[in-house]
């Protein structure tokens, strides 16, 4: 089982977020795509993004992740600030400690849930069993299924599994139901939910998914590359429960 709440506001921050700048462009074409986030994540926590398109919420999950790098401020992950690392450091930040779940699963077609899994678990020091993982996201009974044999929910769902397959400490989720109707789409919302749950993984999740919010720790509200307001569920929700 994964953290209490009690226990989760005890543990240091994951991450600790000030000051956060990101401005694509220059002169006349500059696009300010985040104007000074500053935020404390605290380990095993699960957290929601929330705002209209554009506003910066990508962005922010992108730097968080390494995939991309600031203009301005600073993002520490525990005590080291991933706004300084270098490419090497930031290549090996990405592999050890974070996972990343899209839009678009990106499996590969010719392979089945569980070699697509193992396909990451062969290069991670302490990875899970594919089948653990598979069984984690209600899918122990489409281990040898190709992907498209599944559903998009499912096939999310084996994206899950891939992602959460090399213990990150993170998991940033980036629209993970934006091609989902809302009933698979909570399915999806229910997985995370029961990873974070299990494994205590720090879940930040961008969706459009009305049930998130109730499910989430905290919901944060973005507005022109800011954070706009803050819910803190103090009692969160018991999980989303679901035949999957
Ligand atoms: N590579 C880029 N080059 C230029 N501008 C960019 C780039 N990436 C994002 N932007 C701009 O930065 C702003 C913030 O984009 P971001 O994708 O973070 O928003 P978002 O809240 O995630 O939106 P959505 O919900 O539509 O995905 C937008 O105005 C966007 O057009």
């Amino acid at each position: 089982m994964g953290p209490t709440a009690a226990a989760r506001a005890l543990a240091p921050p994951v991450y600790r977020v000030e000051g956060l700048t990101k401005t694509y462009g220059t002169g006349a074409n500059a696009v300010q795509a985040l104007r000074g986030v500053d935020l404390v994540a605290q380990a095993g926590a699960m957290i929601v993004l929330l705002g209209p398109s554009g506003s910066g919420k990508s962005t922010l999950l992108n730097i968080l992740g390494g995939l991309d790098h600031a203009t301005a401020g600073h993002a520490w992950f525990h005590d080291r600030d991933v706004t300084a690392f270098d490419d090497d450091a930031l290549t090996e930040y990405r592999r050890r400690s974070v996972g990343f779940v899209f839009q678009f699963y990106n499996l590969v077609a010719s392979l089945t849930a569980r070699e697509n899994i193992a396909l990451i678990t062969e290069i991670s020091d302490h990875p899970m069993d594919p089948a653990a993982a598979l069984a984690l996201v209600g899918l122990e009974t489409r281990l040898d299924h190709f992907p498209a044999q599944l559903s998009g929910g499912e096939q999310q769902r084996v994206a899950i599994a891939r992602a959460i397959a090399k213990r990150p400490e993170v998991l940033l989720c980036d629209e993970p139901t934006g091609a989902l109707d809302s009933h698979t789409g909570t399915r999806v919302l229910a997985a995370l939910d029961q990873v974070n749950r299990e494994l205590g993984t720090t879940v930040f999740v961008i969706t459009h998914n009305a049930v998130i919010a109730d499910v989430a720790d905290e919901v944060l509200l973005f507005g022109d590359g800011r954070i706009t307001g803050r819910r803190h569920n103090a009692r969160r929700a018991a999980p989303l429960a679901l035949t999957w």
